[in-house]
């Protein structure tokens, strides 16, 4: 019969495509290898077959990680910007980017040597003079704080470093008016505030804490006129700032009035007169900003000394911080 025409180059061609199966030494064919694990996929990786047959995990684990790129998910990468926040809070000069215990004091023979512009956190026990440094830092746990008074019975320094660098010595003191200690242990602790109020070379000013509830009581107006008394005319002078604290516990339509008369109440300073109390709560964080404008106004070199003029002056800008 007569050859079809090409049937002989199509055989060829099959040939050519179905490789001969090996066969062993006595010419027998070997079994065909059984293919295991999944069939081929597009983007798999070709890699070149080892000579020796490994067993399948093996050669599994000799894959390097990179192929696996290849089937990854085409979906574009979510955006890393921070959310606008943090991002605003990264553009605050002011913002505390560092704080630490520096050291603690049981009397004025074991205080650090003074360094950096300090500020003093004085008031009765329990006014929430620790949790005040605890919000201005934005550390919950950098200051131990107690619902039981007189928490704090020595005279504790921190240091606070800002995103503009400027450094500030935090003092918390030991509160006052705590009647459950024994007459000398309020009295050691009386003569450790006066004794560090009077001779610290770098304190700049004193934050005197009030309960917003409770107005001045007779011990802070102590405290007041001790500070005026003991000005050393050739030292730079201590500012003295109010605070009124726990305002989260008084009615806000309240706390203006409460500011007011907290205000009024003090004495006028020789120097030109207290600035206007600033309302702060540690719950809220209320008056934190306030606060540090006003600490870092005061501390400023240059622009703490108090002109003898200046006293209703420096009530009317403190009053628009204030209310900002
Ligand atoms: N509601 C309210 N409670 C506060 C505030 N600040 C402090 N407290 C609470 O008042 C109590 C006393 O706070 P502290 O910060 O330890 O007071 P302190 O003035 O350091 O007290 P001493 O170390 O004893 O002089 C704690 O139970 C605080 O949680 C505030 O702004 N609002
Ligand atoms: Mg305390």
């Amino acid at each position: 019969m007569r050859e079809l025409p090409g049937a002989r180059r199509h055989d060829q061609l099959r040939a050519r495509r179905r490789p001969e199966r090996p066969r062993d030494r006595a010419g027998r064919q070997l079994r065909a290898p059984v293919h295991v694990g999944r069939s081929a996929r597009l983007g798999d990786l070709h890699l070149p077959v080892p000579a020796l047959a490994l067993p399948v995990r093996r050669v599994q684990a000799a894959v390097p990680a990179a192929p696996l790129e290849v089937t990854t998910s085409r979906r574009a990468p979510k955006p890393q910007a921070a959310p606008p926040a943090r991002a605003e809070r990264q553009l605050d000069p002011f913002q505390i980017v560092d704080s630490s215990f520096v050291a603690g004091a049981g009397s004025l023979a074991s205080l650090p040597p003074p360094v950096s512009a300090e500020v003093a956190f004085a008031g009765r026990s329990n006014v929430g003079k620790s949790s005040l440094i605890n919000t201005l830092v934005e550390r919950k746990g950098l200051v131990r704080t107690s619902s039981n008074p007189g928490s704090t019975r020595q005279i504790n320094l921190y240091e606070a470093r800002a995103r503009d660098g400027a450094v500030f010595q935090l003092v918390d003191l030991p509160g006052y008016g705590f009647t459950r200690r024994s007459k000398s242990e309020q009295a050691a602790w009386a003569s450790l505030i006066e004794g560090y109020l009077r001779g610290r070379v770098t304190l700049a000013a004193v934050l005197l804490l009030v309960d917003a509830r409770r107005g001045l009581e007779e011990d802070d107006l102590e405290l007041i006129r001790f500070i005026e008394a003991s000005r050393d005319v050739a030292r730079r002078p201590v500012e003295l700032l109010l605070v009124a604290t726990k305002v989260d516990k008084v009615q806000r339509s309240s706390v203006r009035r409460a500011l007011d008369q907290l205000s009024a109440a003090a004495p006028r300073m020789a120097g030109g007169g207290l600035r206007r109390a600033i309302g702060f709560s540690s719950i809220t964080g209320e008056g934190r900003r306030d606060l540090w404008l006003a600490i870092r106004r005061v501390t400023q070199l240059g622009g703490a000394a108090p002109s003898s003029s200046g006293g209703a002056a420096r009530e009317d800008d403190d009053q628009r911080t204030t209310d900002g």
